[in-house]
């Protein structure tokens, strides 16, 4: 892992935390390593005998008899079992802030990137980041942490095997290293395994995701067999991933059992056989020896699991980094835009990805209290010039101003909040009517929310259970399109914006609604500009002008049904070449 990523958890983490986690695992691993030291006296004394091996004579003058030695070893495991809560408290404690820390980095840096950015972005990666892959991340952290307390513990049994027997201690820590290097070549199978669980996860994500989109759809074919099958195909690829990669794990595993019970049946054999050590040593020491087995074995499995797990983190900071690279620049306090006379722009193109221009060249105004119609064929680019006109996307060329004023990337975030967007498929959140409703405007009084439901033919609220009290988390997916599109629209109308802008927002209605709509937009004439997106005559009929877009132009397609007044400076910079400007 790369010294960057490491420097971020210890950030995420913070150092203090780490260093009581460190002082914990010490302390742990010396109360443990003390415990077995004990042994030896014990082992004396059960075998009648008081002499204890040269090195640890001090130990026989300093206990006194069995009961003080019986009893420092009860406190002994008593002061571990301690230890050992505290340090489960602190490792939780130390995961949980990595991993939330991590997680809520991810969401900012989603919401603070470009829009132009965030639409190209695999959404199902961005799921699967926020979910599975930053729960990765947290096993990781947990297995470092546990990685820190088994190294420590290791390293206490094999001090205290050093200071019963250094020879043979020396041999155990011998075997142990080869191990080690051994297991290196299993780690960087773990990493490749690691890394395909993790594409495997965001396929899985994807697969899910469109599946449950498409039960309509899958239903009304007949094809749920076939989805069944697809969404078992990504399973099998995952659980593949994760099978081969258990395989490893497992042979790993049994060649070390089997080489730890050979080394200390070879140890044994050699002490009792060539009377290597005393009986006082020797139980010890066997004792010791199991614990650093079975420790040093759990050890090298940690390390084996944070080498599967820890690519999540890449991946992780991957995501992060992208959008982190495409953020706006931030502003403390933007100074507030209000659109007076009108929305213009001059020259504008744009093409999505930098590829073919999906807008060449745009010039036209939308100006106060005016609505405007905008047409074209599907794929022309009306719903890009809408987010051009919502300070969404920045022009590759050209420039877009708010009553002469340019709009740049920090005005583009002011003038954001003087507007309301209703789309097609419009966006309902959990919780209330109200809720939604004072989403959009947060000071709202009841009056207000009740005229913006009138005005945008949504008084069906009123009926529901509740009323506007009804809690949408249930009733918003039984709610027809058109009734949802109308509770958005009341929405964006209680906003007040400067420039309302419809995108097909009233696909989903009926005849007599979308009349009731296009009388509210009409209403709406004076107050604010009105960007109507709309293949439907009865809405574009409300429109002062009406636009076409096609081939990446703009073309008027009638004349003003109402005049507005002239914009001289605009009018004689761009009237070369900007026919459309009123
Ligand atoms: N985020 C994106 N990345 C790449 N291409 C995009 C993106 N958004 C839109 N496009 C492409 O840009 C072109 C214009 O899309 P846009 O949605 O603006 O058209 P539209 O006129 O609103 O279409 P429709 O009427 O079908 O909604 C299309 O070819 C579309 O595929």
């Amino acid at each position: 892992m790369q010294t960057a990523a490491w420097s971020e958890l210890a950030r995420l983490a913070s150092w203090r935390r780490i260093t009581v986690l460190c002082v914990l695992s010490l302390a742990m691993a010396a109360s443990e390593g003390a415990g077995f030291m004990l042994l030896v006296p014990l082992a004396a004394y059960l075998a009648g005998s008081a002499a204890l091996p040269g090195q640890l004579a001090w130990l026989a003058e300093w206990l006194t008899g069995l009961g003080f030695t019986l009893a420092l070893f009860v406190a002994l495991v008593a002061l571990r079992a301690a230890l050992d809560y505290a340090y489960r408290i602190r490792s939780l404690d130390l995961t949980v802030r990595i991993v939330d820390g991590l997680r809520l980095r991810a969401v900012e840096g989603l919401l603070n990137a470009e829009w132009s950015a965030l639409s190209k972005m695999h959404q199902a990666e961005n799921r699967a980041l926020l979910i599975t892959t930053i729960d990765r991340v947290s096993y990781a952290v947990t297995l470092l942490t546990g990685l820190l307390r088994l190294s420590l513990l290791c390293a206490a049994l094999l001090l205290a095997a050093l200071a019963i027997a250094p020879a043979v201690a020396a041999i155990m820590i011998a075997v142990a290293g080869l191990l080690a290097l051994l297991y290196g070549v299993v780690r960087r199978r773990a990493r490749h395994w690691g890394a395909e669980t993790g594409r495997h996860y965001t396929a899985l994500h994807a697969s899910l995701e469109e599946m449950l989109g498409a039960l309509r759809i899958v239903k009304s074919y007949g094809r749920e067999r076939r989805s069944r099958d697809e969404t078992a195909a990504v399973f099998g690829r995952l659980r593949d991933a994760e099978r081969r990669y258990l395989e490893h794990t497992a042979l790993a595993r049994a060649a070390f059992q089997i080489a730890m019970a050979a080394a200390l049946a070879a140890l044994v054999f050699a002490a009792s056989e060539y009377r290597l050590l005393a009986m006082s040593a020797l139980l010890p020491l066997v004792a010791v020896a199991a614990r650093s087995a079975s420790q040093f074995g759990a050890l090298l499995e940690h390390w084996q699991q944070w080498n599967h797990a820890a690519p999540a983190l890449d991946q992780a900071r991957a995501v992060i980094a992208e959008a982190e690279a495409n953020a706006e620049p931030r502003m403390s306090a933007p100074a507030p835009i209000r659109l007076a006379q009108r929305l213009t722009f001059c020259g504008v193109h744009y093409g999505h990805r930098g590829g073919t221009p999906v807008l060449a060249g745009i010039d036209c105004s939308i100006g106060h209290g005016e609505i405007v119609a905008l047409s074209g064929p599907s794929g022309a680019g009306k719903s890009t010039f809408a987010d051009l006109a919502a300070g969404l996307l920045a022009p590759d060329a050209g420039t877009i101003l708010i009553d002469g004023k340019l709009l740049g990337s920090e005005e583009r975030q002011a003038w954001r909040r003087r507007v309301a967007y209703v789309q097609q498929e419009p966006v309902l959140f959990s919780g209330t009517v109200r809720g939604n409703l004072l989403w959009g405007s947060a000071d709202a009084e009841e009056s207000e929310l009740v005229a913006a439901l009138d005005r945008a033919n949504a008084t069906f609220v009123f009926d529901l259970p509740n009323g506007l009290d009804c809690d949408l988390g249930e009733a918003s997916r039984h709610l027809s399109g058109g009734e949802r599109q109308r509770i958005a629209l009341a929405r964006a109308l209680l906003r007040t914006p400067d420039l309302l802008i419809l995108d097909e927002a009233t696909s989903a209605l009926d005849d007599d609604s979308e009349i009731a709509i296009a009388s509210a937009i009409g209403a709406l004439r004076g107050d604010c500009a009105v960007l109507v997106i709309s293949h439907r005559g009865r809405l574009s009929a409300a429109a002062d002008r009406k636009f076409e877009l096609a081939g990446g132009r703009l073309r008027q397609s009638t004349g003003h049904r109402h005049s507005l007044p002239p914009e001289p400076a605009l009018t004689q910079q761009f009237s070369a070449n900007s026919p459309l400007l009123p």
